[in-house]
């Protein structure tokens, strides 16, 4: 990665949408890319979208407002701040986990987590189902009421949402951004309606999906747990049974991880993830 440019020192104030070409003009000379440009700043960030034609948003527009607007023509997004620069090719691509619920996926990233604590995040959701015992606000999820998130997703906040096994689950766009500007690997553990959704949206992630070796040992799994009521684990058996088969359509993962061994399914995460702990490592130091 080349080093810090100079040029950021001058990087515009907080919402401001000025000329920024001589800004500019030196980025690209320095990368020695030359696209066509378009740009939005807020809170001291600047993201560069490159896209076929300059599209100048109005003073004011968020970053969310304007990436749908980009959406169809933005092939690749440069952000830097005046304390550091992430290109489009360095940055690491969020990881999105599913499989059904009990094949392991909360077991995997804890381990993840612990190994690589400054290298990934959570993406940490919202959810109307009632907390386990030993889950806390904030840090296993966000726990609302029915009415509060309705009003959140009318509001447009959130990346995605989906109902599942009776209580609704989503991912605020806040949660992503929030280990974005961490420079971490956002992870993001969502059911198969939450990975469909998310294909709608510009984050790129990595579609990892983590499936159990077959339903007779999802079920163990999920009674071994002992965090669900019988009708609980009779519904999410239920969704599991479509979700195995899902899994198995070509084009919606990345990859497929079957938890048998624990060890073996963590080496396989791990080595498919290897990448971009390499860029996420590398822009940290
Ligand atoms: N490879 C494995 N072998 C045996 N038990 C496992 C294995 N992986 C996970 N488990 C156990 O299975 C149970 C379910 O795992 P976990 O809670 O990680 O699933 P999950 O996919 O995150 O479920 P949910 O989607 O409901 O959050 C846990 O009790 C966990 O200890
Ligand atoms: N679409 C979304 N699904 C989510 C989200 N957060 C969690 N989940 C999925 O819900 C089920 C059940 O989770 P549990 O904690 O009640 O066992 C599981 O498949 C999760 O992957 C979300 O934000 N969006």
């Amino acid at each position: 990665m080349p080093e810090l440019n100079p040029i950021l020192a001058e990087a515009p104030r907080e919402n401001e949408t000025g000329d920024m070409s001589r800004l500019l003009h030196s980025f690209f000379r320095w990368t020695g890319d030359e696209p066509a440009v378009t740009w939005i700043i807020t809170r001291g960030r600047i993201t560069i979208m490159k896209s076929q034609r300059i599209i100048s948003p109005a003073p004011g527009t968020t970053p969310a407002a304007f990436t749908t607007i980009l959406k169809p023509e933005a092939f690749s997004e440069i952000s830097f701040s005046r304390w550091g620069i992430n290109t489009g090719m360095s940055q690491p691509r969020p990881v999105v986990l599913s499989g059904p619920s009990g094949a392991g996926k909360s077991t995997l990233l804890k381990r993840l987590m612990k190994e690589f604590e400054d290298v990934f995040g959570l993406s940490v959701s919202h959810t109307t189902r009632k907390p386990r015992p030993g889950e806390v606000d904030g840090t296993d999820y966000h726990f609302v009421m029915r009415d509060k998130m309705e009003r959140c997703i009318k509001a447009g906040e959130f990346l995605e949402h989906a109902e599942f096994s009776g209580n609704l689950y989503g991912t605020s766009k806040w949660a992503v951004k929030a280990v974005q500007e961490q420079n971490r690997i956002c992870i993001l553990d969502v059911d198969l309606q939450g990975v469909k959704n998310i294909k709608t949206t510009t984050i790129n992630p990595i579609y990892i999906s983590v499936q159990p070796p077959s339903l007779q040992i999802l079920e163990t799994r999920l009674r071994g747990r002992q965090t669900e009521t019988e009708d609980a684990i009779q519904r999410r058996l239920h969704t599991a049974r479509q979700d195995m088969e899902m899994s198995k359509e070509q084009g919606m993962f990345d990859e497929v991880i079957v938890n048998d061994d624990l060890e073996e399914a963590y080496l396989k995460l791990k080595d498919l993830l290897k990448e971009e702990i390499q860029k996420a490592e590398s822009i940290r130091k």
